[in-house]
């Protein structure tokens, strides 16, 4: 699914009307009735607020197909300002013809909006949605501070009034809305943190705009979801053989970090890996070679062995900030470069990612691919921002890093961000409930093992993220919390669904 910010709505709307010749008042109509398929219908009285743009124009046909449907409604419209758009005049002259009660917006009309509103089952938000990118007027956000005081259930209209849906921030006064309907594509405002608590639950829904137009007009920026993650699935093949799915060096573990190591090898052995193999520090090399059962290990001194043999590197989870890190992460670098290394992958987790602090040009002249996992805290340590400017540009600091630095950059945490600097996906897999240490190195280890069989880096960090997050969230449908350990044990029976659904 694509996701969208005003101007590209606006292009995508333009090429359907102007180019393809999809009539405008077909787009509004769709509009409308998909608001209609996610609004309670078992309620009686609705009350629908309508501004004078093209998102007052959908709630003007939303209250027409509920008074079609004998339901008790009552419109409030904004009545100054520019003339209405073709299509919402039209909507508008339809219900006055009908004699659907309409009462202009005004002080004088305060009082009995005001009642209306704590009367009212369901109150319809079509006040502004795409077309409003400064600050709201004062008696808008009159309007919507009434609307937010008064009632008790709120779906808005594509964006809640008052939200900037370029970046989520609030244009003076925000609609509080219980359930956000929005058209076509999700909005990137939407993504920012601090807009999620003014959405509620957040339905994107198709109004009739066919795939190839939105393509047209796309800026690169999509959201993950389930049929693209199963087109990743790599399928087994009947004579595949082990080292036909990859072999995975993981270099991880160190004193008081070895589980660390040991989560993230069994992720990639259960995510499918034919041949894993494990290196840590020299500390806890033996205790860590007891504890294996299907990998295998190899000594921190011949590491660059095990490097040339590899397919892919996952260097990091455990392994310890300090230069002895660096020193290993300087060998593996070596030899991958002189091993050959345009289909080789190296993925940095964790201390792999925080030995690089101020030294991230080294990225930058690799011969192989590099995939980075940074957490917010790794990732300020990566470019020198703070975690809060980073958390309010989450797709474009991610971005733009991955650009510079010629890498694929997954920015971890709610909506993980997975880019290698031209595109960009966001992954809605996941909860608070995977907020747990290892999850991260569970996630290492499976998009290691995926790029070992087969997946191109950035595909591979697509489906990887997704799977942990949907898997995720699949164990905490009972479960408070989920652990690392559940995740891995769960894998296998996830991607055979996946792959069997894919046949
Ligand atoms: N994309 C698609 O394909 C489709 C999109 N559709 C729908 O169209 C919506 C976009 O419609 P849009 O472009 O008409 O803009 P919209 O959000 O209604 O806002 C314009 C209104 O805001 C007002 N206003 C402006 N600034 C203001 C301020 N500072 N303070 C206060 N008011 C201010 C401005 O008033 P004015 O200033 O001109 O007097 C005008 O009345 C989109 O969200 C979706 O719902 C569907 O119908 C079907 C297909
Ligand atoms: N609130 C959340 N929503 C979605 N995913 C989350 C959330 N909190 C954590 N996760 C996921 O759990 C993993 C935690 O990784 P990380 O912070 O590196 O943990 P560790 O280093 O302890 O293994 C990441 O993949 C992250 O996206
Ligand atoms: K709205």
């Amino acid at each position: 699914m694509r996701i969208a910010g005003v101007e590209m709505m606006r292009e995508i709307d333009r090429i359907a009307v102007e180019e393809i010749g999809i009539p405008a008042p077909v787009l509004m109509e769709n509009a409308a009735l998909a608001c209609i398929r996610n609004l309670d219908l078992t309620k009686g009285y609705f009350v629908v607020v309508c501004g004078r743009g093209n998102n007052g124009g959908d709630g003007f046909a939303i209250a027409r197909h509920l008074y079609c449907m004998d339901k008790e409604v009552d419109v409030f419209y904004i009545s100054e300002g520019s003339d209405y758009k073709t299509e919402t005049r039209t909507n508008f002259r339809i219900l006055k013809r009908l004699g659907v009660p309409m009462i202009p917006l005004s002080s004088e009309t305060m009082w009995s909006f005001r009642e209306a509103l704590k009367d009212a089952d369901v109150v319809i938000d079509s006040l502004v949605g795409t077309g409003v990118a400064k600050p709201l007027r004062d008696f808008l956000r009159q309007v919507i501070q009434e609307i937010n005081i008064n009632s008790k259930y709120v779906l808005s209209v594509d964006v809640p009034s008052g939200m900037n849906a370029d970046n989520g921030e609030t244009m003076g006064q925000v609609i509080d809305a219980d359930m956000t309907v929005t058209f076509q594509c999700m909005k990137r405002g939407f993504l920012n943190y601090d807009a999620m608590s003014k959405l509620g639950r957040v339905i994107v829904e198709n109004i009739g705009i066919p795939g190839p137009v939105e393509a047209k007009a796309e800026k690169g920026e999509f959201l993950t979801d389930h049929a693209l993650a199963r087109s990743l699935v790599p399928l087994r093949d009947k004579t595949g053989f082990k080292s036909n799915y990859g072999k995975v060096l993981v270099v991880a573990g160190s004193s008081g970090f070895t589980g660390a190591a040991l989560i993230c090898t069994e992720a990639a052995i259960s995510t499918g890996s034919g041949l894993v193999t494990l290196c840590s520090r020299e500390e806890v090399f033996q205790s860590l070679v007891l504890r294996l059962k299907e990998a295998m290990s190899i000594h921190p001194d011949d590491l660059e062995d095990g490097t040339g043999r590899a397919d892919v590197v996952v260097f990091g989870p455990g392994l310890g900030a300090g230069d002895v890190t660096f020193d290993m992460l300087l060998r593996v670098i070596k030899s991958m470069q002189e091993n050959g290394g345009r289909s080789k992958t190296l993925l940095l987790d964790a201390d792999g990612l925080n030995v690089l602090k101020d030294r991230t040009e080294i990225l930058t002249h690799l011969d192989f691919n590099v995939i980075l996992t940074p957490h917010v805290g790794e990732m300020s340590r990566l470019c020198g921002l703070s975690s809060e400017v980073i958390q309010k540009n989450r797709i474009d600091t991610a971005r733009s890093f991955a650009q510079e630095h010629k890498c694929i950059v997954v920015l971890k945490g709610y909506n993980t961000v997975i880019t290698d600097g031209k595109t960009a996906y966001v992954n809605p897999t996941g909860s608070s409930a995977m907020a747990q240490g290892g999850m991260g190195d569970a996630l290492a280890g499976i998009i290691g093992s995926l790029c070992g069989q087969g997946l191109e880096p950035l595909e591979a960090a697509i489906l990887g993220t997704y799977l942990h997050g949907y898997i995720g969230d699949e164990l905490a449908g009972e479960n408070y919390i989920v652990k690392a350990s559940e995740i891995i044990e769960a894998i296998p029976g996830c991607m055979k669904r996946l792959q069997d659904s894919k046949r």
